[in-house]
């Protein structure tokens, strides 16, 4: 492959004799080894040599050749005013960008325009508004082990920062796993890597950067922090956090030209994974809060929570979802919060309109402070800030919103400065005026008013020359080479005036100008040249005085974040019609009742959602079986979800629900529920499974989704039951667990903790209807062949099914009528030592009129078939066509 950054391999032997343009670009190249160089010639950013045919493919734009005094060159350019989708694109193929600016005008320079790179766009450190998705976060993240410096304790600093917000999250993990768990709530674009030892960060769905090692080194990183905060020792717990703190800083430095501390990174926030319910990798994903992967609606819980009006409140409620309190004041406070405006129609609607009126403060403040806000950004606060006296007035008599009502700064001198200055609806651009308001500065106003009567004496000359000279036809006018001129057409010459002076010649007419309009246009002239670069530095002056305020800004704006996210959750609270929880004295033990609970996500989706209750005391293990399809997992994931969004600060669905603070939540789905996935494999699932051995605790909820069903049946009962076991009598953690291993239900029988619950589902003739609705006892029936009949299976193996089941149980019933009835447990699920005799495979195959080498043929793509990592879409091809296979037989 060739390279596409650092010096380009074209260049390497002619790099001295190239053209000074060129020279520039591979010197910006050498300088920046790991990026992509463009280059601004004009209106493009181009890029040269083997970086150039790169950009061609990645963008889909033309290559064409450079050819100057020295030789050719491949090159290839993107339109500057359109460069945001083609950049969007190099970040997507995985790519720093960095962009060359011309930083000179190209009129002034004499020779050479300078150029610089100004920004350095990488995955994780997108700043511009075109690049981000609205209300997302975009994280570069760095992870550093513990060690000497550290007194050799086991541990890992992790640190994150967003470069459009300012935002910057810090903390330290004990454990790999741990690393992962604080990667997987962060979600980063990127992660640093120092470029000298290996990362001590997992896979993940994030782009690698190696940086210099340099960067992550303990006083570099210490140096830097101190430029952050004033005494980065007490700010931050240890050497780890420091150099992962300090790496990510410096690296957002970089991508934003290295013009020093970024000054609106302000609040490095520390937290302890122990101040917030925790959730594993494994929980986010199966609980489907901010992913769904599974087929059907794709909903997520978020997706039903999020009434959020603003980019604010989006990113609060985001972020609240992922890291949930496990502090019971702070819980009810928000709690408090929401239940004041569920209470009030009036001002929830009205509360959400005026934040919709919000624009993004925090990337605002972050442009503002970065110098690269333009006059309509500024407007855009001041359109922010004059919502904020409205947002006070509506919430000035709600008790539960009183710390938010003092928070809301107004920032009067900000909204006065801004409202003072800048004109009502400015331009894009800062340098061709139109940016500052009259009156804002009387130098500025008597050049402006100069320049206008200028124009208007020019406006009046045309009438005023016309009855000078009697040439009606004469015409005054402007164009940008010649400036002003007098037009007069060729037969009127004669009557032209002495003073007139030629201009120029066309075809049909003279143009002509006098002294006086020679005077008036430089007038004109100066005093606009004067009066649009007065703007753009009275414009400076006034960006300077708000970033001066930046953290004013970041402190409204996270006021008004949560004011959104608190009235987004009172509205899905209104409209899903849950209610508020109530949790249990810290010294109770951590029962969970629920009446009537729902599942937040599912209910939306299905016509008649049946709510169900549960009631577990602290400890309890209820094992849930039942046949496929009849709510097992809806439901241990609605119990969880219900803990969840209540220690969030939500409402929750259900009728009436009685909750512990919990603080964790562990979910394990087994092996095929996870094929989405593409990774779980029975290994996987098992040494996930001994997290929750050595790290769940008497206040944690443990779901499990038929573990063990990976292996083989004896195997797989001997896992779960071994496993239940050891929860119940050792951790005393909740558990629910969802298994068609009918065995596990005689553990109610032996230990007082373990209960059964099952689903039930009826009976007529051949067709299964799920009620839905969980009940105590085991299910006496898995119905697993009656699905298998809905599915399609052909009705000789459906019935022959039936009859191996006969035999190898007994029962002269299979399946049973309707099993709701407590306590029945007949296991109908083939023991793991079935006789399934030749003779009985030879009577199906007869029955199908299969032949047996084609099955064989059959077995063996099956065997061959890496089911870990097919696709959903690829494993219902692949049985598609093996179906066709027998079928053709
Ligand atoms: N309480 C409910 N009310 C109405 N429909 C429900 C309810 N619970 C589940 N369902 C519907 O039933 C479908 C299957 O539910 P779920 O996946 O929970 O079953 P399961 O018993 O875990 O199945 P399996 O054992 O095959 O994994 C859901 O997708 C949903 O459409």
């Amino acid at each position: 492959m060739t390279a596409v950054t650092g010096l380009p391999p074209m260049m390497v032997d002619r790099k001295d004799e190239v053209t000074p343009m060129l020279g520039q670009y591979v010197e910006l190249c050498e300088q920046h080894p790991d990026a992509l160089v463009l280059f601004q010639v004009g209106d493009f950013y181009e890029a040269f040599c083997e970086a150039a045919e790169e950009v061609a493919r990645v963008c889909e734009v033309t290559l064409t050749q450079r050819e100057d005094s020295t030789g050719e060159y491949p090159m290839a350019g993107i339109p500057i005013d359109n460069a945001a989708s083609y950049l969007e694109r190099l970040v997507e193929a995985d790519y720093r960008v960095a962009l060359a600016d011309q930083v000179e005008d190209a009129e002034e320079a004499s020779g050479l325009v300078d150029r610089a790179v100004t920004r350095v766009i990488t995955p994780g450190t997108v700043v511009e508004d075109e690049l981000l998705a609205a209300g997302s976060t975009t994280y570069v993240a760095s992870v550093v082990e513990r060690d000497a410096a550290d007194g050799d304790r086991d541990g890992y600093g992790i640190a994150a920062v967003d470069a459009s917000t300012g935002e910057c999250l810090v903390t330290t993990v004990p454990t790999r796993g741990d690393v992962r768990e604080e990667l997987d709530r962060i979600q980063p674009n990127e992660l640093l890597v120092a470029d000298d030892a290996p990362t001590v960060a997992p896979d993940g769905d994030w782009m690698e950067s190696a940086v210099d090692a340099e960067l992550f080194d303990s006083t570099v990183a210490r140096d830097r922090l101190t430029e952050y905060v004033a005494d980065p020792d007490r700010r931050l717990d240890n050497h780890a956090e420091q150099r992962a703190c300090g790496a990510v800083l410096a690296y957002a430095e970089y991508t934003q030209g290295d013009n020093g501390p970024l000054e609106y990174v302000s609040r490095i926030r520390r937290h302890d994974q122990r101040d917030q319910l925790r959730l594993d990798a494994a929980a986010l994903r199966s609980l489907e809060l901010f992913d769904n992967r599974g087929p059907g609606s794709g909903a997520t819980v978020f997706d039903v929570l999020d009434e959020t009006a603003s980019a604010l409140g989006r990113r609060c409620l985001d972020r609240w979802l992922r890291r949930p309190l496990v502090d019971r004041a702070a819980i009810e406070a928000r709690l408090d919060a929401v239940e004041s405006l569920v209470s009030d129609g009036v001002v929830r609607s009205d509360l959400s309109d005026l934040l919709a009126e919000a624009y993004d403060l925090e990337r605002l403040a972050g442009r503002v402070s970065r110098e690269r806000a333009n006059a309509r950004d500024l407007r855009a606060l001041h359109a922010t800030l004059s919502i904020v006296p409205d947002l006070k007035e509506l919430i000035a008599d709600i008790p539960a919103l009183s710390d938010h009502h003092d928070r809301l700064d107004e920032l009067d001198d900000v909204a006065t400065l801004i409202d003072e200055a800048i004109s009502p609806e400015p331009p894009m651009e800062l340098t061709e005026g139109g940016v500052i308001k009259q009156s804002f500065d009387d130098e500025l106003d008597a050049l402006r008013t100069t320049e206008q009567a200028g124009r208007e004496w020019v406006a009046d000359l045309e009438a005023a020359e016309r009855e000078r000279t009697g040439i009606d036809s004469l015409s005054v006018g402007h164009n940008q080479v010649h400036g002003y001129y007098i037009e007069v057409t060729n037969p009127n010459l004669d009557a032209v005036p002495d003073d007139y002076t030629r201009r120029q010649t066309l075809k049909n007419a003279e143009r002509f100008y006098t002294p006086e309009l020679k005077e008036r246009e430089d007038e004109i002239f100066g005093a606009a040249e004067r009066a649009d670069s007065l703007e753009y530095d009275l414009f400076c002056e006034v960006r300077e005085t708000v970033a001066a305020e930046t953290d004013r800004i970041q402190a409204l704006a996270t006021a008004i974040a949560e004011l959104d996210a608190l009235c987004s959750l009172s509205i899905a609270a209104t409209e899903g019609d849950y209610v508020r929880p109530e949790f249990q004295a810290a010294s109770d033990d951590a029962q969970i009742s629920i009446h009537g609970g729902r599942h937040p996500v599912v209910e939306t989706t299905q016509a008649e959602f049946v709510p169900n209750d549960t009631d577990l005391a602290g400890g309890d293990v209820a094992i849930i079986t039942g046949p496929n399809m009849s709510g097992k997992s809806t439901y241990m994931r609605q119990v969880a979800l219900i803990c969840l969004l209540a220690q969030t600060g939500s409402f929750v669905p259900a009728e009436a629900a009685t909750l512990p603070v919990l603080d964790r939540i562990f979910t394990r789905v087994g092996a095929s529920d996870d094929i989405a996935g593409g990774q779980s494999t029975f290994m996987r699932e098992m040494s996930e499974l001994t997290e929750i051995l050595h790290d769940a605790t008497d206040n944690s909820l443990v779901l499990l989704d038929e573990v063990g069903r990976g292996t083989s049946t004896a195997d797989g009962l001997a896992i779960a039951q071994a496993t239940t076991e050891f929860i119940h009598d050792e951790l005393d953690a909740t558990t629910l667990f969802a298994t068609h291993y009918h065995g596990l239900t005689e553990l109610a029988d032996e230990r007082a903790g373990v209960h059964n619950l099952h689903f039930a589902a009826t009976r007529e003739g051949d067709d299964v209807t799920f009620l839905h609705r969980v009940a105590p006892g085991a299910s006496s029936a898995s119905y697993g062949i009656e699905v298998a009949r809905m599915a399609g299976v052909p009705t000789p193996v459906v019935d022959r099914a039936r009859d191996v089941v006969k035999t190898t149980t007994g029962d002269g019933d299979a399946g049973g009528d309707d099993v709701d009835s407590e306590g029945a447990d007949t296991p109908t699920e083939p023991a793991a030592s079935v006789p399934t005799t030749d003779d009985a495979i030879a009577d199906v195959l007869a029955e199908q009129a299969l032949d047996a080498e084609a099955v064989a043929a059959v077995v063996d793509e099956l065997h061959e078939l890496d089911i870990a990592t097919m696709t959903p879409l690829e494993a219902l091809n692949t049985l598609d066509s093996l179906r066709s296979q027998l079928d053709e037989e």
